[in-house]
């Protein structure tokens, strides 16, 4: 398989910081993807919006995954909700960009549904086919959030065709399987579920004293830890409301709060922070709440093995790879019964689920846990086991890989150089093919007149040429003297000069070569026959003498030649001369028009037989024509007339 592919991700660059508004998981997932399907042999290109001024054409992130900035829209941050605009000029300029480079890319994998869209504009040109992960679905995003969603509103459309026009869609977990097959109706045949992962080296249990110690926390108080965007739908108010109820019920316990736009909390820049503030303030629990701010990734590990458990629970969410980061540090989860979290945690085992915006049964699971170190420990180790066995990047994109394989346009034999010369054969064929067809149909026509005149009157037709040419008289005789468009008539009179290699050898071998040819034109040749001749120089000397004695004979020549015509152009009666320099396409022209004469021999040797029905029922010709005109089964013919006529 060729393991090009391409990546496209219209917002979300690997290169792109994380914990912003529409920076998250999609980041992360194009990144690991790319950097795990590099471990696999593969060639990766990202194309992404060019959402800055200062950034390259291209970036080679890794040796072998390339990020390449996409011109669409104006190079600056936009909000995602109002790209859509600019994904017909995105799709416009990777199709310019793909034509210019010799790479051919096996598939693309599109990431998120303007993405897609994108990658079912391409299809439609270049006919290269796609895999989708949606991350997120408009529809399910509509019924859970519908006052706040800013999308345009042909979302839903644009995410049905998509569906339609892909060759794969990747689910993340059975609940997107669920809602790709009910909401949009996608065909089941081509799902399939790959979930999110995480990478062991970045997530990996570390000592709670020491991370706390690194993170100036309080060493032994109870904490929980909520991590990831600070937006409405993740449900952080939850969190602070259970942490309340914990509090009623006599609990202690520290609530840490990571990211978030800023590394430092804004009350004035960040309405979400603040209404968080307020509610926590309302509640009496602000003090036991920090908000940490945007972390750096390599930060995040220490924050997931301090806590004692991690809380995540949105209202809805396509998959969710935190808690995925936080069982990997040895955490358990709290989550919410949603989306990819219901499917990652697994319910009593490596964690706990409860129904979103429910924070008494938040605050039930949290005293559950926060209570026994016994409980801790079991899922703790539940819980690194579930994800480094089925969450890895390296699984994810192993899973991957046998999709693309599935789906990836076989690999083209040979090298973009041979593609290229066969697409010039092409073009060149094609264009001698209509020169050809303005220059030649004349003479074709009275070439095809005089060949049938000569079997009409009981003439033949001899005919020569060297190496491919020799091949096309022996095909010229085998359509004449055999079958060709009418079955069941009578064999034409055509020798190919070519057919006695025995006397073709000796003659050469003990005589000479210039007059193979010639001898045997004066042998077969008789006043009235033809000797048509097939050079591409027209310079052949046993071809010149073939037609010198056929002249000193009294038959005429036709010939069928290429570049100027050479010598032969001047001796011949019929000259058909290719308008070309090139051997073999000149060759592959006097096929197409070998074939046409034998087309037009046919047809006039019917009209002939026809005409003369009625007054030549003598006529051997006429009555074999006529026999094969009624499709009688066994042609009998006057051999014997034909023969005392060739010779006299
Ligand atoms: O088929 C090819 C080239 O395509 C060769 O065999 C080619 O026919 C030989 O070189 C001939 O000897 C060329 O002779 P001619 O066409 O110039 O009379
Ligand atoms: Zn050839």
């Amino acid at each position: 398989m060729n393991k090009t592919i391409a990546l496209i991700s219209e917002h979300a660059s690997p290169l792109a910081m994380l914990g912003g508004v529409d920076s998250g998981g999609q980041n992360i997932y194009v990144g690991e993807l790319a950097r795990q399907l590099a471990a696999l042999g593969y060639t990766v290109d990202v194309f992404t919006r060019r959402d800055d001024p200062k950034l390259p054409l291209e970036v080679q992130w890794l040796p072998d995954v390339r990020i390449v900035h996409v011109e669409a829209g104006p190079s600056k941050q936009l909000p995602k909700e109002s790209l859509f605009q600019y994904m017909d000029a995105f799709a416009a300029w990777m199709e310019t960009f793909m034509e210019r480079q010799p790479k051919r890319y096996a598939l693309l994998h599109a990431n998120f549904w303007m993405s897609g869209y994108v990658a079912m504009k391409l299809k439609e040109h270049i006919r290269i086919p796609f895999v989708i992960t949606f991350h997120a679905l408009g529809k399910v995003r509509l019924m859970h959030q519908r006052e706040t969603d800013k999308f345009p509103e042909e979302r839903c459309d644009v995410e049905t065709q998509v569906m339609q026009a892909a060759d794969g869609i990747i689910a993340e977990c059975p609940q997107d399987e669920a809602d790709l097959i009910q909401l949009y109706r996608a065909d089941p045949d081509k799902i399939t579920m790959v979930p999110c992962g995480f990478s062991p080296h970045e997530f990996h249990p570390i000592d709670k004293a020491y991370a706390r110690m690194l993170l100036d926390l309080h060493p032994t108080r109870k904490m929980i830890l909520q991590l990831g965007r600070m937006v409405p739908r993740k449900g952080i108010d939850t969190v602070i409301q259970s942490l309340a109820q914990l509090r009623e019920n006599s609990m202690d316990a520290q609530l840490v709060v990571v990211g978030g736009e800023y590394e430092k909390p804004h009350l004035h820049a960040d309405p979400e922070y603040r209404r968080l503030m307020e509610m926590a303030t309302g509640l009496g629990v602000a003090d036991a709440i920090s908000f940490e701010g945007r972390k750096n990734r390599e930060q995040l590990k220490y924050f997931y093995s301090a806590a004692d458990v991690f809380v995540s629970t949105p209202w809805y969410e396509p998959f969710g790879i935190t808690p995925l980061e936080a069982m990997a540090c040895g955490t358990p989860v709290i989550g919410a019964k949603v989306g990819g979290i219901q499917y990652s945690v697994a319910n009593g085992k490596t964690g706990f689920l409860v129904r979103p915006k429910d924070p008494q049964a938040l605050a039930r699971k949290l005293e559950l846990v926060l209570k026994s170190e016994d409980l801790q420990v079991y899922l703790r180790q539940n819980a690194i086991k579930r994800v480094n066995e089925c969450f890895t990047w390296k699984k994810v994109a192993q899973q991957m890989d046998e999709v693309y394989r599935g789906l990836a346009a076989p690999q083209p034999d040979g090298t973009a150089d041979e593609r290229q010369t066969i697409a010039e054969a092409f073009v060149e064929a094609a264009d001698t093919l209509r020169l050809s067809a303005d220059s030649l149909a004349d003479t074709i026509l009275r070439a095809g007149k005089a060949l049938a005149k000569t079997f009409e009157r009981g003439g033949k037709v001899l005919v020569c040429g060297n190496g491919g040419s020799a091949a096309e008289s022996l095909h010229f005789s085998a359509e004449l003297l055999g079958r060709f468009e009418i079955p069941n008539r009578v064999g034409l009179p055509v020798i190919s000069l070519m057919g006695d290699p025995a006397m073709l050898t000796a003659w050469s071998n003990d005589i000479g070569f210039n007059d193979i040819f010639a001898r045997q034109v004066e042998a077969y040749g008789r006043p009235g026959d033809m000797l048509m001749c097939l050079s591409t120089s027209g310079n052949s000397p046993n071809i010149l003498e073939a037609m010198d004695r056929a002249k000193q004979l009294g038959m005429a020549c036709m010939t069928l030649l290429g570049n100027d015509g050479g010598r032969a152009a001047v001796k011949g009666d019929i000259n058909l001369i290719v308008p070309s320099r090139s051997t073999q396409r000149i060759q592959e022209l006097h096929l197409h028009i070998i074939h046409l004469l034998c087309t037009l021999v046919e047809r006039r040797l019917v009209d002939y037989s026809a005409n003369r029905r009625a007054s030549e029922r003598s006529s051997s010709l006429v009555q074999a024509m006529d026999l094969s005109l009624q499709q009688k089964e066994k042609v009998k013919y006057d051999h014997a007339k034909q023969k005392s006529h060739i010779f006299g």
